[in-house]
């Protein structure tokens, strides 16, 4: 299809580049997408500095930092399907052939000859396999003797030295011929619970996985523990790998959901011919509608069950057993899992720990959505990477400030600091955005568009949709392992935000500050992509900045730190991201950079109204997370999933070693703020005509003002009562998410849940307890936007003088008018907002003076 420029420039601005980028590149390359891409990457940009991986972003130095070099062998393609270049080059030649990027692309690495036909079959060599009959009767009769043989494929295929227990219970269930859900912690080694039966039985396994670059991930390793996979995607297949595929030429047989619903019958004859072991459902938290990374195709999983049931197939003498497989589903999305895949009503739920007791969690305030803040919060990561740390690190810190100069966006972007900052209160933006996410992505405007965000994926992330990983001979498994020494390097970090364009931007900083850097997400071209994975895998890469488009389920050990830069939009999707880092057990940091003073938004998605509500909760909980000043992290995490944690505590988070903040004592400030909200109750229930509306036109204000909305009872306090003056609204927003923590107070509105609780209603626990006459100390810990809000020189008032006018019934309707003659108003300079040191304190604050 041919594009118009202007097309193409919105394609490119979708992608993440900046738009003065993709208006330069298609003045220089013509209307063609790919082209402007490759002009972009190659450094041709207006903006400069940013090389992402295609090009290696080698800035400071073409030295690679893994240790290995590739032999000249390597490239001479003498040998099959021996490695991961090979295998790209192939798809590399085909792409010359016309391919354009984008479209999914067919992998074939190895003849059809004589000699490798039989290095395909039979397709299990194990000469231990375990027979049909020493199986037949499960565990019972075999349970030593199948250990025994585990045992002697862990050493020989795997280098493992035992099995841990919930991959022997895993194991167990599937030896009994049962289906099992296995919830285990990231990188807990849930993959081997479906990879040793293969090799066990010499039947065929097959693994439905979300995620091309996830099969070929898995696959290659498999390749490298001499077992043969191939992986099948949605798109246009090899025909070639998938018969072969069918007729059972590869121990284990990774498929896209999609493709598996299509091949129903040939796995049915698969079946029946050499017999297929199980059933794995990888990543299967993807199955539930109220998970975080819910895929519909997932959901027509429920197929395997019915068509590979022994009262469907005579041969059969069992049903296929089927294995469910995650690191991240909550009670509720378990359940969902074993109903939506017509798992048998005795499925074995294999539970362990999600604790992950290396991880160390930290929470930290940023204004993250602007870039004059990626010096300050990435100075640390800049100063590891930097070659000569110590030497270095002025001159370091001054790149980074010269870059700001250099790239018009950092300082572009600060600039609109002030414009955009507190222009509207939380509830007005709140609801906008609710309107936005509720209109199923119709009419949103051209800047958030530019913003588009990385919600859904599909299964081809990549240019390849299909390949085959034969078992790697030994004498090549040594030069294709990649160098992880891990003590001699800082490890790799990857970044997550939210927007594609923040990952474009953001890498492009880091770039020009001179780390090796590269953008990841699902827009950029998919052989970017693949270089991506391959630099990161190779350790040519030092920082990966990714939407949620990266990583899933990839096993690479030296991670050693994940930054969320921004919100996540759950505590599953954060848990699961940050999951990659420390896999080789080592200690590894997991910081979310987010803004505290105001509560986190829906990234725009389409979402049925039950979707949105559940889509709010979760939300709300990943909020109060950040906002955590005195519970452990890892146990929030790990108690969030379900999981008893109530005694421990992991020892290294921000919190267990900074330590909770000092209690204050919010009783007086509790009972006023209950006291007025249980007067505005009375007085709406009582004869009383309704809350007066001040006589505003606006209809939405008017609703508001007739509503029991938080803003009103602080403007109420302010009015009423001089001491608290003063005291910011952030403030009393924390003590409101306190006191329906413990039951005080709830939404009114049970249908219009948010991240924070807007319309307020007493309770009867808060009636029993917050007795205006009470004097009884209530000692609670300041959350981390009350703490901030206390902090002397914050700047942000806006929310205090918001709540002026609205107690001011003049004020407010000047305002108003203002409003509706110009919406959105130019502030002042932040400077000049700013309030003097000491001018605005709560009380208990200023006493402490
Ligand atoms: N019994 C074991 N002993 C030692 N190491 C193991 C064992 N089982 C698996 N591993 C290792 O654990 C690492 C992680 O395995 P795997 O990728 O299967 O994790 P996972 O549980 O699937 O994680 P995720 O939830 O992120 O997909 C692998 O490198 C694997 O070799
Ligand atoms: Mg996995």
């Amino acid at each position: 299809m041919d594009l118009s420029s202007d097309q193409v420039v919105m394609k490119l601005v979708e992608m993440g580049f900046e738009k003065l980028d993709a208006l330069e590149a298609v003045k220089a390359v013509g209307n063609s997408c790919d082209d402007a891409v490759e002009y972009i990457l190659k450094g041709h940009q207006t903006t400069g500095g940013f090389k992402p991986a295609s090009s290696l972003c080698f800035t400071r130095s073409t030295k690679t930092l893994g240790k290995r070099a590739m032999p000249s062998s390597f490239s001479s393609g003498s040998k099959r399907q021996s490695s991961l270049l090979d295998h790209f080059r192939s798809v590399d030649q085909k792409k010359k052939k016309g391919d354009s990027f984008g479209n999914a692309v067919v992998v074939t690495v190895s003849d059809s000859s004589e000699e490798q036909r039989k290095s395909f079959a039979p397709v299990c060599l194990e000469s231990s396999f375990f027979t049909e009959t020493e199986l037949r009767n499960g565990c019972s009769e075999a349970s030593s003797t199948w250990e025994k043989r585990v045992m002697s494929i862990l050493r020989n295929r795997f280098g493992i030295s035992s099995l841990r227990s919930f991959q022997r219970e895993a194991l167990s269930t599937w030896i009994a011929h049962k289906d099992c859900l296995v919830l285990a912690a990231t990188g807990s080694g849930k993959s081997l619970c479906f990879q040793i039966p293969a090799i066990l039985t010499g039947k065929i396994v097959v693994v439905i996985s979300p995620l091309i670059s996830l099969m070929h991930d898995q696959c290659l390793k498999l390749s490298r523990h001499r077992i043969s996979a191939c992986f099948l995607g949605s798109g246009q297949l090899d025909n070639r790998i998938e018969e072969k595929a069918m007729q059972g030429m590869y121990q284990i047989i990774y498929v896209c959901p999609e493709t598996v619903v299509r091949l129903i019958k040939p796995l049915q004859k698969l079946a029946k011919t050499y017999g297929i072991a199980l059933f794995a459902i990888d990543e299967a938290h993807c199955v539930s509608k109220w998970g975080h990374d819910f895929r519909p195709q997932y959901r027509r999983l429920s197929v395997l069950r019915e068509n590979f049931c022994a009262s469907n197939l005579e041969f059969l003498e069992y049903d296929i057993p089927i294995m469910a497989l995650t690191a991240t589903a909550t009670v509720h999305v378990q359940k969902d899992i074993i109903e939506s895949l017509h798992m048998s009503k005795e499925t074995t739920t294999v539970l362990t720990s999600f604790f992950r007791p290396n991880l160390q969690f930290s929470v930290k305030h940023s204004r993250t959505k602007f870039a004059s803040s990626y010096a300050k919060d990435f100075q640390n990561l800049i100063d590891l990477y930097s070659e000569n740390k110590k030497s270095n690190g002025k001159k370091l810190a001054v790149i980074s400030r010269e870059s700001e100069k250099q790239t018009d966006f950092v300082y572009h972007d600060a600039e609109n600091i002030h414009e955009t900052d507190y222009d509207e209160d939380e509830e007005d933006q709140e609801d906008f955005l609710a309107k936005k996410n509720n209109s199923n992505g119709k009419g949103l405007s051209e800047e958030y568009l530019e913003d588009e965000t990385d919600t859904f994926q599909s299964v081809d992330d990549w240019d390849v949709a299909c390949g085959e990983f034969l078992e790697m001979p030994h004498e090549l498994l040594d030069m294709h392992i990649p160098s992880e020494k891990q003590k001699d390097l800082e490890g790799l970090t990857i970044i997550y935000v939210p927007t594609r364009k923040e990952s474009v931007n953001i890498a492009k900083y880091l770039c020009g500050v001179g780390l090796k850097a590269a953008a990841y997400n699902a827009s950029l071209p998919k052989k970017h992509l693949r270089q991506v994975h391959q630099d990161f895998h190779d350790n040519k890469l030092q920082v990966v900045v990714a939407t949620i488009a990266f990583g899933m389920g990839i096993d690479k050990k030296n991670v050693r730190k994940i930054i969320h830069y921004g919100w996540p939009q759950s505590l599953e999707a954060y848990y699961q991201e940050a999951g990659r880092a420390g896999r080789d057990g080592e200690l590894a940091e997991c910081v979310l950079y987010a803004d505290l003073l105001r509560a986190p938004t829906l990234l725009p998605s389409r979402r049925s109204k039950d979707q949105t509500a559940q889509a709010y909760k979760m939300l709300s909980d990943c909020f109060r997370y950040g906002m955590n000043t005195s519970q452990c992290r890892a146990k929030i995490l790990v108690e969030y999933f379900g999981e008893d944690f109530s005694s421990k505590k992991c020892n290294i988070c921000d919190v267990c070693t900074e330590g909770p903040p000092e209690q204050v004592n919010v009783r007086e400030e509790a009972n006023l703020l209950f006291q007025v909200i249980t007067a505005f109750h009375v007085e709406n229930n009582s004869e009383h005509a309704p809350y007066e509306d001040y006589g505003l036109g606006n209809s939405k204000q008017k609703k508001l003002s007739n509503k029991p909305n938080l803003m009103f009872f602080i403007s109420r306090i302010r009015e009423q009562c001089q001491k608290f003056k003063e005291t910011d609204c952030l403030w009393w927003k924390g003590l409101a998410r306190i006191m329906e923590a413990k039951g005080y107070i709830k939404e009114m509105d049970n249908k219009d849940i948010r991240v924070e609780i807007k319309f307020i209603q007493p309770t009867e626990r808060g009636n029993k307890e917050l007795d205006f006459q009470d004097d009884k100390p209530l000692y609670v810990y300041p959350e981390a936007d009350m703490l901030l809000s206390l902090k002397q020189d914050r700047t942000y008032s806006g929310f205090s003088d918001w709540g002026k006018g609205w107690a001011d019934p003049e004020i407010r309707r000047r305002r108003l008018e203002r409003r509706e003659k110009k919406p959105r108003r130019k502030k002042k300079p932040r400077k000049e907002r700013s309030r003097g040191p000491s001018s605005k304190l709560h009380p208990w604050r200023r006493s402490k003076e």
